[in-house]
């Protein structure tokens, strides 16, 4: 049925001339895998990146004609931007002063047009995990509530199809609603904007037909949801160094990547799998974060490195990535998550915040720093 229906599509797009006027999409390769749910297509075209505008009004039409077959209710088509090998994507580089959480001024969203390439999105920061169950999205969450407190406008992202936990972490259960013909508004928690691809996909969908979705449903997550102005959008990935992932990091427009990992040698492993990943693609690492560092004992306040805490900071070090600090496995954070309440809103005066909050710091002043460094000399007077 969904063979038949994606032959369809296809035979649709064929008959299109595109705007540049050369052979049809199909023909040359540039339409993604059609994914079908719940009576909704979704795919991508990949155009080169200067032809974006020129194609939209053509994605447009797609849809429409897409739209009016049986059994399809509604088609969303995305543009990727085809990257030239070796001219990374824009990137942020405005420098900044230091950051305090607490004198940040409120004018820190800076104007103008958005450099990482989504309007009104100042910046993409990527969370993600060289494996599974590290606590990236526990880490991708109270990261972003850091920034909220901060005095950003932050957004997240749950970009992990396969086992999207953000509603579960935010407490959210109300599916996100359309704002304008094309548009979703997405849902709001303690001060973040939210959005996952969770929310978005039938969970009758088989696991197997998410991977091909994730790129058409994520570039439509990016433009199609009304972010508003955000100083950052913070991704939480999918977990892994698949290609999956690494598809995603070409094509988001990423300012940078936290990578999560605990201190046991295997996920440190896997860690250094996803740094190799991000620096592949250009995109900075912004640093590693140890989650479930070291216990603290409730009653005697001492503390245990039950895993051989340290791996993940004498590893950033080899690396040459910055340390972005160590978070305890500590209950108040799992239960805390787990009852949508996250501890840095939970808690915000507490122990656990704080740590948190210190890693969102560490992230923007690198963000603001590290592209400065990077393209000239820094002269520094004391
Ligand atoms: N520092 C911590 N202390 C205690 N529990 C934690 C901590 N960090 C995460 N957890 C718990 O570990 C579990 C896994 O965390 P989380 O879902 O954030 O991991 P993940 O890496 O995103 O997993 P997945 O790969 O399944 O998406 C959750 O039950 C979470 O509450």
């Amino acid at each position: 049925m969904s063979d038949d229906l994606k032959a369809r599509i296809y035979a649709i797009l064929r008959a299109m001339t595109p705007p540049d006027g050369k052979a049809d999409m199909v023909t040359r390769g540039l339409v993604s895998d059609i994914f079908i749910a719940d009576g909704k297509a979704f795919f991508s075209l990949t155009v080169p990146a200067e032809d974006a505008q020129r194609f939209e009004p053509f994605c447009r039409e797609i849809e429409t004609k897409v739209a009016t077959l049986d059994g399809v209710s509604k088609a969303m088509v995305a543009l990727t931007a085809e990257k030239v090998a070796g001219i990374p994507a824009p990137r942020h580089s405005a420098p900044q002063s230091s950051h305090k959480a607490k004198d940040r001024p409120s004018t820190v969203r800076r104007s103008g047009p958005a450099r990482a390439g989504i309007p009104g999105i100042e910046r993409i920061v990527a969370v993600a995990s060289g494996k599974g169950g590290v606590g990236k999205s526990t880490t991708a969450v109270n990261f972003a509530l850091g920034l909220v407190a901060a005095g950003l406008k932050v957004g997240l992202l749950d970009a992990d199809v396969y086992g999207p936990s953000i509603p579960r972490l935010l407490g959210l259960r109300d599916k996100p609603r359309a704002a304008g013909a094309r548009t979703i508004r997405p849902l709001e928690a303690y001060g973040l904007k939210a959005m996952s691809m969770g929310l978005m996909v039938d969970e009758d969908t088989p696991m197997i037909w998410r991977g091909p979705m994730v790129m058409s449903a994520l570039t439509q997550m990016l433009r199609e949801v009304e972010w508003g102005e955000l100083d950052m959008l913070v991704v939480d990935m999918p977990p892994g160094t698949g290609d999956a992932q690494l598809t995603m990091a070409q094509q988001v427009p990423l300012a940078g990547a936290v990578i999560v990992s605990t201190p046991q040698d295997l996920a440190l492993i896997d860690a250094r799998k996803g740094l190799a990943m991000f620096q592949k693609v250009d995109v900075p690492v912004l640093g590693i974060v140890e989650n479930m560092s070291y216990f603290v004992a409730p009653d005697t306040g001492k503390r245990y490195d039950i895993f051989g805490h340290g791996g993940a900071k004498a590893e950033a070090a080899r690396l040459g990535v910055p340390f972005l600090g160590e978070v305890p496995i500590e209950m108040a954070i799992r239960e805390s998550s787990d009852a949508g309440r996250p501890v840095v809103a939970s808690d915000p005066e507490g122990p656990h915040a704080a740590v948190y909050r210190a890693i969102a710091d560490k992230v923007l002043a690198g963000l603001d720093g590290g592209a400065a460094a990077s393209r000239a000399p820094r002269i520094v007077f004391d």
